[in-house]
């Protein structure tokens, strides 16, 4: 299968592995029959053609070569582009005589002069392979290993690193020390978590991946149920409009407001859920709040809800199956009454902002209510932390990853832990890391709308953890596609240009 028709199967295109299962992954091909210098063969050829896709032949290369098989990758990408009329030379971090198995293989093949990193002047160079390290780094950059990074990116070349910018974790995207800032990142079979976790997501550059004869059912094989969010991977899932919808196949859902100060987060919820698709859309507000909405909202339905008692009555229609609850609602037991009384009627829930809020100190009930009903919470760091802060000895050197498996698994809720690398975590322990966070989300009431477009997809009919991973990517695509002067309004409105780009009716 070619890697354009692995990119069209949904799952591999998607599928992340984590260092391990890449090392695991490698074992199992080399196990077989394919002799791991083959695999080191195809790693540097896809970094040498990324080369000879950019560059034209008298670009001067300077491959920085480790003393492992991210090194290993790079001679071989000098010896190819070398015989393709490039001008390359090698620099060397350690000794070639300490290098072992593919690598020094690796190092035969080159037959060419190799430098020291002491020994070259960056200057005279356009490019610089970083293979430094890559899955095997395990330490902080320091002495030498340190030296050659800052001199690489105090260069001001375009960097190509292999695998993963030198210092950076393929797991976590923590940074060791230092880390080389790549303008390119090319690396194998499979994007790795590092890639789009922050820091790490900031120094790869432009990222591709290369098929270096790691089969996908290898990778299935070994993976660990770590996604990469894109449409890859839930586009399939996403309702699809029928010549026979009709509003109410398209489900209804139900947004709960907050007092007379605070309606305009319901309004920005509700219209996420509409533009998102769902067939209709009605605000529960209290009496206080009714003449506000009913003078700003038009396709947007509008119910009194003056007591849980005037909820239960409008849940008690089976139409309503999405319940968003939490945009500005009021932090207390009133709250807590409202989320146990929508759990009660056994519908999807969004639980959000003050939705979480109340029950901060009081998890184990939020948990006993979140297992009974099909839930996706979204917090932010701040309201996760409020939320688990019990638990913060357990929590104490979690990854962001981590974090969010424990409270999905906690809750048996999936979980969105929102940020720059927002993470979306199910009960069962898939992980879906998005991929095109953007700084311009960071203004008031854009988590209000996210909760809505959650809610109306699980209205129509989404499961849950593809309609938080798909609410992600296009609630952040939209705010791409706007750009600059983006306030929580205009995403909404910006959904219909961004369903049409990715073909989704
Ligand atoms: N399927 C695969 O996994 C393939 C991987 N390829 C490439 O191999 C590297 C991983 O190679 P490995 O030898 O395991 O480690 P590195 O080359 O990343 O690191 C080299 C070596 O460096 C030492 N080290 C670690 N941290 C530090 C530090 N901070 N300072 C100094 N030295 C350090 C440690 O001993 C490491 O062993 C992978 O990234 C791919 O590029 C194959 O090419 C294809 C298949
Ligand atoms: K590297």
């Amino acid at each position: 299968m070619s890697l354009g028709e692995k990119a069209n199967n949904v799952a591999f295109s998607s599928m992340l592995l984590s260092v391990a299962s890449m090392r695991k992954a490698d074992e199992l091909t080399i196990s077989y029959g394919a002799p791991g210098i083959e695999l080191m063969e195809q790693a540097g050829r896809g970094v040498a053609e990324k080369i000879m896709q950019i560059f034209p032949t008298h670009t001067k290369v300077l491959v920085v070569c480790g003393p492992g098989n991210n090194g290993g990758d790079g001679f071989i990408a000098a010896r190819i582009l070398l015989e393709n009329s490039y001008n390359v030379m090698v620099a060397l971090l350690g000794v070639a005589d300490d290098l072992k198995g593919d690598a020094a293989e690796a190092a035969e093949r080159w037959a060419e002069p190799m430098f020291s990193v002491g020994e070259i002047n960056l200057e005279e160079f356009d490019v610089v392979i970083d293979a430094l390290f890559g899955a095997g780094l395990n330490r902080p950059l320091d002495g030498e290993a340190l030296d050659i990074v800052e001199r690489i990116n105090a260069a001001g070349k375009v960097i190509v690193s292999v695998d993963i910018p030198s210092g950076i974790s393929g797991d976590t995207g923590a940074i060791s020390g230092e880390a080389v800032r790549a303008t390119h990142t090319v690396t194998f079979a499979a994007y790795k978590p590092g890639h789009f976790l922050y820091p790490g997501a900031a120094y790869v550059g432009e990222l591709s991946v290369v098929d270096i004869g790691i089969s996908p059912q290898t990778i299935e094989q070994v993976h660990e149920g770590l996604f990469a969010n894109g449409p890859g991977f839930w586009q399939e899932a996403l309702p699809q409009l029928e010549y026979g919808s009709h509003k109410y196949t398209r489900g209804h859902a139900l947004v709960l407001s907050g007092g007379i100060t605070a309606t305009g987060a319901a309004r920005l919820a509700a219209r996420g859920a509409l533009r998102i698709g769902a067939g209709l859309v009605t605000i529960a507000a209290p009496p206080v709040s009714v003449p506000i909405h009913a003078s700003q909202l038009t396709a947007i339905m509008l119910r009194e809800m003056a007591s849980v008692d005037d909820l239960n009555g409008i849940i008690a229609d089976k139409r309503f199956n999405a319940v968003v609850l939490g945009p500005a609602l009021g932090v207390g037991n009133g709250t807590q009454e409202l989320v146990a009384a929508v759990v009660k009627a056994g519908r999807p829930i969004v639980l959000d902002a003050d939705a979480l809020t109340s029950f901060a100190g009081s998890l184990d009930t939020l948990a006993r209510l979140t297992e009974k009903t099909d839930t996706v919470v979204t917090p932010h760091e701040g309201e996760f932390f409020r939320l688990f802060n019990n638990e913060n000895e357990i929590l104490k050197g979690f990854s962001k990853i981590e974090r969010a498996k424990f409270a999905a698994n906690y809750l048996k809720a999936t979980v969105v832990l929102k940020g720059a690398d927002t993470i979306i975590a199910a009960p069962d322990g898939r992980v879906c890391i998005n991929t095109n966070g953007t700084p311009l989300l960071a203004t008031a009431g854009t988590g209000d709308v996210l909760a809505g477009m959650i809610g109306g997809l699980l209205a129509q009919g989404m499961s849950s953890f593809e309609a938080a991973s798909a609410a992600v990517w296009l609630h952040a695509e939209a705010a791409r596609n706007f750009g600059p002067g983006l306030i929580a309004e205009d995403v909404p409105e910006m959904l219909p240009t961004v369903l049409h780009k990715w073909h989704v009716s």
